[in-house]
This record gives C-alpha cells, structure tokens and sequence, in this order.
C-alpha cells in the first residue's frame, strides 16, 4: 500500500470518475489536481477520468471546460500543447441522473470500454463531489448498476460536510456501508492533506527536542487559528445552515488539535495513527450544560466592515442569507484534552470569515522560566513559542530570548524562521493532490474514519444544541475585525492573549529566516 513505489502504484492504473463534474469544486480543485499529479506521472500509464453530472455536454464542452478551469487554477498551465493533448484525450464526459440506475448501467458499458483500451484493471475511483444527500443513492445504484463488478478495488472518496449532526452522519454512513467497507471509504477533510498539517507528526516525532517538552509540565496553552479574509460569497444557502462549527470546527480544527496532542503511534501504519487520533477526540472535555458552552465558547457574526479600505456588507445582507440569521461566522473556544500529557493545558481554537488576514497558524506557547535573580526584577521575558504556519504561508518559527548585544543584560526575543513556501513556491502540491494521489494508492492516513467523525459530532453537537436554546450569547464584530471582543476574554481570563498571526506583533523581534527577513 503506501510503501509502494511510485512506480507500482501508477504501474496497477485505474479509472477516476468524478461526479458532480460540472459543480465548483470539480472546476476549482479536482481537474487541477488531476492535471498536476498526471503531470508528475503520478497518473501513470493507465488511467481514464469520467466526469458525471445531469447537464449535457459533448466530450469537446466538458474538455473545453477543463482546459479553462486548469488554466485558471492549476500550478501547471496546460500550455504544453502535446502533454495537454494526452491529459484531454483520458477525459470523457458521461450525462447521468444520480437517481436513475439506468445511467449507470450504461456508464458500466462506457467503463470497460474504457478499460480495456488502457488496459486498466479494473480498479474504479469513485469521487463524490456532489451534495451529501445523494451520498447514499450513488452508493446504492453503484452496486444495482453493476459498476463494482469489475476485478480490481473500488474506492469511494466523499466531500465533507459527512452529516449535520451525529444521528444524520450515522444514518449516512450507514446507507453508505451497506455497499462499501470501511476500509474502501475515503472521507476527505482537505486540511490533512495540507503540507504543514502532515509535517506536524514530522516536527513532533523526528526532532529530538520538541517531544520531551510536548505535554502539561512544558506547554501553557496552544492557540489554533484559522482566519479568512472572504465572507460566504456564494454558499450563503450552505453556510447558513451549517456555520462555523460545523463548516470548519467539526472537522479542520479538530483534526489540527488532534495531530498536535495525539501520542507518538507505535507504527507509522494508517490505523495506528488514526486510533490515536480518536483516542484524542473522546479525550476532549464535553459540554454537559448550556452554561458550560457559554463559559468556554464564543460564537460570532460578522456586520458592515471595511476591508483593505473597501466597504464590506455584513452577514445578514449576504445572498441567501435571512436578515435575522443567527448563523455564527466565528468560533472560538477553550478546549481541553483530559489525559495525562494534556491535564490542565486549554487548547484556543478561533476560526472566522471576513477577519483581517488569511492565515492558518499553530502556536505552542510553553511556559516561562522560573523567576530568577538575573532576570525577572528588570525585565518581563517573553514565553517561547514554537509556531506551525499551515496556510497561507509554509513553515514553521520558533521565538526564544537571546542577549542583546551590549554590555548590560538586556533580553530580546529571537525568532528562528524555516519558510517552506518561500522555498518550494507554488509548486508545493495542493492538498487535493496529495489525497487524490493516496486515495489512488490506497492510503487511509489523512482521510477521516468513521470513529473520528463520530467522536468530533459527539463533541459539536451539544454546543449546537446549547445555541438552538437561546441565541442571547450570539456576538457580533465589524467585517474586517479579529472577531468579538468576547474572544479575547477567554484567553485573557486564564492570563493570556492570542498571539498575532503572520509574525505581525514582532517589531521587537530579531528575525533569522531562510527568506532573508
Ligand atoms: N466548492 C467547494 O469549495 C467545496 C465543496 N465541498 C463539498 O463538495 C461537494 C460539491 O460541492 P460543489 O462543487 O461546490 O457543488 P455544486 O453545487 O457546484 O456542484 C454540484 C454538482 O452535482 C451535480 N449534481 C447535482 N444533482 C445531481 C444529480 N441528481 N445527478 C447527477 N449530478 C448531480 C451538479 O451537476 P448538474 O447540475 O449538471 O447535474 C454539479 O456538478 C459538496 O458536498 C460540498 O459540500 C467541500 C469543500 C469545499
Ligand atoms: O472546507 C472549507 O474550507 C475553506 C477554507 O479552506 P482553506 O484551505 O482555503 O483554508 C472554507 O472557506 C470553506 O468555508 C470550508 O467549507
């Protein structure tokens, strides 16, 4: 499986299909991630890509519409007219109603065509970019319309959000296990096929220094913070349904808070690392009364704003959006992980739209040293900080205090910078090609199971439930703002503040950095 060589995994081949190929994330991510991995040769060989939605379209529209939205989105530009050609010439476009098993007995048809001219085994990839009610349908005519008859895998990848809450995930997976095993089904959370989010197993496990400091004897708190800059744009109708909780707590934030607390697994095997990322999840302090969801989380709606001097409307005059939603478009919360290593340390999670920066960033804040006599009666030190940038910048810094050249003893902070983006640039792969690439080659790592899900709706919902109650603690803060004051409350209750994202605070700071900063 994942220790196969590139050269074996392309070696087997495989058909992609793609539904929902004429929707936005096929256009904005799917085709531009096939093209890049073809591009590497990571397609090798042997592969065909059939793209399924209901509209008509002949196979020149729908490669028309590739081409365009390759152009557009991939870090390959298809102007290589002949390499252009081959990838083209492996798409065909298939009209089909998820409803009717019909088409998919004649997609059957088209499929070992399709097969027996690249001579692919048999092995079928299944890519559900469609809306998650038609999960189940596709899954069931599937199997009635002969398409997982064929000698090779069959694999099924879904697109999140996996249920609205725990009993619809349940009904949902279960609709979807009927037909497909646990170990064939791929459910994508793209933050885990994030560069910087797979390195943190790298950064804990293979530097010696950070591992014996990595628990509750070291480490204050830990701050994760996935700001962005752009409001609901044209997913008003989802977004109001789903919120920040549910559109980006339930799964990315957790999923980045369980890489950094789970325990080192004993094998670097699919299974062991995710049973001790579930083992984290059924760790994390519940919310057993509405009141404890308002002490330890803030919910959030951003209203009229300005951003980069321009005016920007507030949620409530969003598209679709009803002028008295009460839908949150930020999250933060205390979090705590009741285990051994983690007792007492909070985990601050904020998450937001239309607040001042793009910026994905982990913070471990550890504590400070013990007073001393040199020190503490002249100066306040600064705690050190070892801070993961996931997106949209790579890499990760490290802030400790050095002596100040001089005679006295002055102290200042250093910050120690490895840029990866600034070294790899826009050929880093997009997470979409790394899952894509190991949902191909059978890799379950970075893709969630179903105890993780579970475990996560398990957490979320009774925070969902507290807010159906009464929405009297619902905030709001001007577009373009760092969320509700309310925000900064939780942190500065237990003495601490959250650290400023991108390095923005470090006028007092020596910068060392392989960017040259
Ligand atoms: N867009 C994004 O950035 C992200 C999307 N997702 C998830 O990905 C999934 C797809 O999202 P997105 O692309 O934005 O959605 P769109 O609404 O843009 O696309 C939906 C696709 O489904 C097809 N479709 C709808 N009904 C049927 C049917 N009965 N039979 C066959 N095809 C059908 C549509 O084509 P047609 O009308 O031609 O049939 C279209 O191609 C959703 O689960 C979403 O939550 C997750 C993260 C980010
Ligand atoms: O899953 C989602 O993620 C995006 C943010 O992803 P990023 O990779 O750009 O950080 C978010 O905008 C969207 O609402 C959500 O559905």
């Amino acid at each position: 499986m994942a220790d196969k060589t590139l050269d074996q995994i392309t070696a087997e081949g495989a058909v992609y299909f793609i539904f929902g190929a004429t929707g936005d994330l096929a256009r904005r991510k799917l085709f531009p991630a096939l093209y890049s991995l073809y591009r590497e040769g990571k397609l090798g060989e042997r592969f065909a890509i059939v793209g399924l939605a209901r509209r008509p379209r002949t196979a020149e529209q729908f490669r028309d519409d590739v081409y365009e939205s390759i152009q557009e989105f991939c870090r390959y530009k298809p102007n290589e007219v002949q390499a252009w050609r081959e990838f083209a010439e492996r798409f065909t476009y298939h009209s089909l109603d998820i409803g009717n098993v019909d088409g998919f007995r004649e997609l059957k048809a088209t499929t070992e065509e399709l097969e027996a001219r690249y001579e692919i085994p048999g092995n079928r990839l299944f890519y559900l970019a469609l809306a998650p009610e038609l999960f189940g349908t596709v899954s069931r005519n599937l199997r009635d319309g002969g398409m997982l008859e064929s000698g090779g895998w069959h694999r099924l990848v879904i697109e999140k959000p996996f249920g609205y809450d725990y009993p619809s995930a349940g009904s949902l997976n279960e609709e979807i296990r009927h037909v497909f095993r646990e170990d064939e089904v791929f459910r994508i959370d793209h933050y885990l096929g994030k560069e910087m989010v797979q390195n943190i197993e790298v950064i804990r496990f293979a530097n010696a220094f950070f591992e014996p400091l990595w628990n509750n004897n070291h480490i204050a708190n830990v701050q994760i913070t996935l700001a962005e800059t752009v409001g609901v744009e044209e997913r008003g109708a989802y977004y109001n349904k789903s919120g920040a909780l549910r559109d980006m707590v339930q799964n990315h934030m957790l999923q980045m808070l369980t890489m950094i607390a789970m325990e080192p697994p004993s094998r670097l095997d699919p299974e062991d690392i995710r049973d001790e990322k579930v083992k984290v999840l059924r760790s994390l302090r519940g919310f057993s009364t509405p009141d404890e969801v308002r002490e330890r989380v803030v919910r959030g709606q951003y209203t009229e704003g300005e951003q980069k001097g321009k005016p920007i409307k507030g949620y409530r005059n969003e598209d679709s959006v009803p002028a008295d939603s009460a839908t949150e478009t930020f999250f933060a919360a205390r979090l705590f992980v009741d285990n051994f290593r983690w007792a007492g340390v909070p985990f601050y999670v904020r998450t937001g739209k239309r607040l001042p920066v793009k910026s994905t960033e982990i913070v471990i804040e550890f504590k400070n040293v013990p007073n001393n006599v040199l020190f503490a009666s002249k100066q306040q030190l600064q705690p050190n900080l070892l801070v993961i940038r996931v997106n949209p910048m790579e890499g990760i810094y490290i802030k400790f205090n050095a002596k100040k050249p001089g005679n006295d003893m002055t102290v200042q902070p250093v910050a120690m910078e490895f840029c990866q983006s600034c070294q790899v640039g826009i050929n880093t792969p997009e997470a979409y090609e790394r899952l894509i690439f190991d949902a191909g080659r059978g890799d379950s790592t970075y893709f969630t199971r179903w105890d993780e899900l579970a475990a996560a709706w398990q957490l979320v919902d009774p925070i969902a439930a507290a807010w159906r109650e009464s929405a009297d603690d619902l905030t709001f803060y001007p577009g373009g703002a760092w969320g509700p004051q309310q925000a900064h409350g939780l942190l500065e209750e237990d003495g601490y503040f959250w650290w400023p994202v991108n390095g923005q605070d470090e006028d007092n700071v020596i910068w060392v950095s392989n960017t040259g900063k």
